[in-house]
């Protein structure tokens, strides 16, 4: 937390100016909004925090100081990915959301000491008050454009007018596409269930059965961890809806990610499962044109057509985009904001087809969409219904644990989650089952077996804090498991020149490869085991060994995070380039992007938002896989280090994966600490059904 070190919190002395002024009454709204100011001074609130709370002041002469707490609360919870504020827990335990340090323990209680003790009387300061909308069960109040939402009630929340809009909008529109099913023939259905799914030895057939519910609906949620199938049972999908549609010749598929490189992943593997199926529909299904027809996969951004300078994109409801279906991966980094504006603009046949892991780190915006999503996606919670017609279509019979108990979502019926693992089936997809099982034990056991096992093993892991052999190990690699020295090598190879413009976008790709082998994600951006200081001594360590050659900002070889959409210069948040000089006009850096299959460039005086990216956090690496991962847990990482970002981080690794830990503890600590996101959204989705 900013600043917070320079000031002694156990000191800080909230009301100092009430008190200077009398001793007796109980703070004014003036006060609680100059307590709220030192909070933010202290690093406890952000200023926008405090900022919200003297809007509201601003709006509201009478506002007592529970409604401007209330507020600069809802508004640090944003900030921390919540998209609302459940108020139960406000006038008790304010710590579980707070998540304060311990030394701040006398501030918070000087602050609640002038607050009210129960529910009810902060309630009245919110119901009270213009600039509150209060909304229950059965009534709500009008909407004057109140910037505060209230969701009373049982468990009430508190809103952000922007978030209670995007979350009622998703969930209308998740009601609305699980509630009608297509209707279709089912024999034809089965029919080509049963060629493209040979018989499995597995109780249940989990890609199967995501296929044959995913054909009556116009929502399919489709889950599971790195490996499960997602993409492959995607493009078996694609392969049936392309089978069974009236005219599929017309048919248009889009295919999107959050970031460029998930889309560009995305197209591969579906192009490769789509071809691989040629012997399976034997001439059949003119898959060819289909994986042509569909055209690259896009940045979620660029599909819906972001524009500069604004939050509104060119495709809404008055504008739908021109699709059938929609694949997406990578959904658990959709943000709500984003869901909400992709549902808009998807026309309401269309049928949209969420591919991603529930238990990755959510995105850093307000939202957990996918995690919500799949709520019961663990124990199927499959109505009768469902039941028979998976049994009928694809002659699957679900054991009784995955039966609706009583009853269920409708989404719940077109959500499945994939339990098997092609691709992680040892240490590293041991320790990803055991991370996010919480099974602390079994995860020290395992990282501490491989590790004396030697250099070469999948695991490997230091707790105890030694940066120069992290910085070691980043440039050299571990056993035959890469490090930078490969990208070093190549990068090396430019320095001859080249003799046509062909050699020279070859030895591009072949760097941008090189380097996406191994990868440092850190948990938190600042201090020696952050991302900033581990940029700083890896650089340091490359120039060392003449491998750059930095006397500036911008040199040959430094490898770069797009941190800001740019429509105009076609980046993205995100987006990992290359510094290196071009073809044209070798004296001078351009940046280099790999971008699906085709290398895009641009000028280094254009890229204004960017930063080194030998070690990014955790939550950007999300999308992405590296041979060798090495995930570096900083003593700092706070509230930051969850079990989400440890299983994220491990499951970026293919091959090899090294954990480095500043000091013991840090990982079980972490496994402890599954996130917990605030939002409505179910609540919302459980009314409309
Ligand atoms: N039923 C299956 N039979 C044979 N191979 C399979 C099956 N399902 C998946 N695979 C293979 O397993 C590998 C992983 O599958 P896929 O890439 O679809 O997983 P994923 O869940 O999308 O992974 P990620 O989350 O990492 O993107 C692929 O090589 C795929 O061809």
């Amino acid at each position: 937390m900013r600043g917070r070190r320079r000031i002694d919190l156990q000191t800080l002395d909230l009301f100092a100016a009430a008190h200077d002024e009398d001793e007796s009454s109980a703070p004014d709204a003036a006060a609680v909004l100059a307590a709220l100011e030192r909070l933010a001074d202290a690093g406890l609130l952000r200023r926008l925090d405090s900022a919200l709370a003297a809007f509201v002041a601003g709006q509201d002469s009478e506002a007592e100081p529970a409604l401007l707490v209330a507020a600069a609360v809802l508004a640090q919870m944003e900030g921390r990915g919540h998209s609302c504020l459940p108020l139960a827990a406000l006038p008790q335990n304010p710590n579980e959301i707070l998540g304060w340090p311990k030394e701040a323990m006398p501030v918070q209680l000087s602050l609640w000491e002038q607050l009210p003790s129960r529910l009810e009387a902060w309630l009245r300061a919110l119901r009270r008050s213009p600039v509150v909308r209060v909304v229950g069960q059965a009534v709500a109040a009008p909407d004057l454009g109140q910037p505060l939402v209230l969701l009373d009630g049982e468990a009430p929340l508190l809103y952000l007018r922007r978030y209670w809009d995007y979350e009622r909008s998703v969930a209308a529109q998740i009601a609305q596409r699980t509630e009608a099913e297509a209707a279709q023939d089912e024999a034809q259905v089965q029919r080509w269930l049963d060629r493209l799914f040979t018989p499995s030895a597995a109780a249940v057939d989990w890609q199967k059965l995501a296929c044959a519910l995913a054909l009556r609906g116009r929502l399919s949620v489709i889950t599971g961890g790195p490996g499960t199938g997602k993409t492959y049972t995607a493009a078996r999908l694609l392969a049936l809806l392309f089978a069974t549609a009236p005219d599929a010749a017309q048919l248009r598929v889009a295919l999107a990610a959050p970031t460029g490189k998930a889309a560009a992943r995305l197209k591969q593997s579906i192009d490769s499962s789509l071809l691989e199926l040629k012997g399976a529909v034997q001439g059949e299904l003119e898959l060819e044109s289909l994986v042509k027809r569909m055209g690259a996969a896009r940045t979620l951004h660029s599909l819906l057509g972001a524009r500069p300078d604004t939050r509104r994109f060119a495709h809404h409801a008055g504008h739908p985009l021109d699709v059938d279906v929609l694949i997406v991966d990578e959904a658990s980094m959709i943000h709500l904001e984003m869901m909400a504006a992709l549902l808009q603009a998807l026309p309401p046949t269309a049928r949209l087809i969420l591919l991603g892991d529930k238990d990755q780190l959510a995105s850093v915006e307000a939202g957990a969409v996918l995690g919500d999503l799949c709520r019961d996606a663990q124990r199927g919670g499959y109505a009768a219904q469902t039941l028979a017609y998976a049994r009928r279509v694809a002659g699957l019979d679900l054991p009784a644990q995955f039966r609706a108990a009583g009853p269920s979502l409708p989404l719940a019926q077109h959500t499945v989650m994939l339990r098997e693992s092609r691709r992680f089936g040892g240490p590293i997809g041991r320790l990803a089952l055991a991370v996010n099982t919480g099974d602390a034990p079994a995860a020290m056991e395992l990282l501490r077996e491989q590790t004396r096992s030697g250099t070469d093993a999948e695991l490997w892991a230091r707790e105890g804090g030694d940066l120069e052999a992290v910085v070691r190990s980043a440039v050299a690699g571990r056993g035959t498991a890469a490090g930078y020295a490969a990208y070093a090598q190549v990068l090396a190879l430019g320095r001859a020149g080249f003799a046509s413009e062909l050699e020279h976008r070859q030895w591009v790709l072949a760097v941008l490869q090189a380097f996406d082998r191994y990868r440092l994600l850190c948990a938190v951006r600042e201090g020696a085991w952050g991302v900033a200081g581990l940029n700083r001594v890896v650089e340091a360590a490359l120039q060392a060994q003449g491998a750059i050659r930095k006397d500036g900002e911008w040199y040959a070889g430094r490898p770069v995070m797009v941190t800001r959409n740019d429509v105009q210069l076609g980046v993205f948040n995100g987006d990992i380039g290359m510094a290196l000089s071009s073809f044209a006009d070798p004296g001078r850096l351009r940046v280099y992007f790999l971008q699906g299959e085709s290398l895009h460039h641009v000028s280094t005086a254009r890229l204004a938002h960017v930063e080194t990216a030998f070690a990014m956090t955790v939550h950007k690496s999300q999308g992405s896989e590296f041979e060798h991962t090495a995930l570096v847990l900083s003593a700092q990482g706070g509230s930051v280090l969850s079990r989400e970002l440890v299983y994220t981080g491990i499951t970026r690794a293919r091959r090899a994966f090294s954990l480095w830990s500043e000091v013991p503890g840090l990982l079980v600590s972490a496994m402890g600490s599954p996130t917990q996101r605030s939002s409505g959204l179910l609540r919302f989705l459980e009314a409309a059904a």
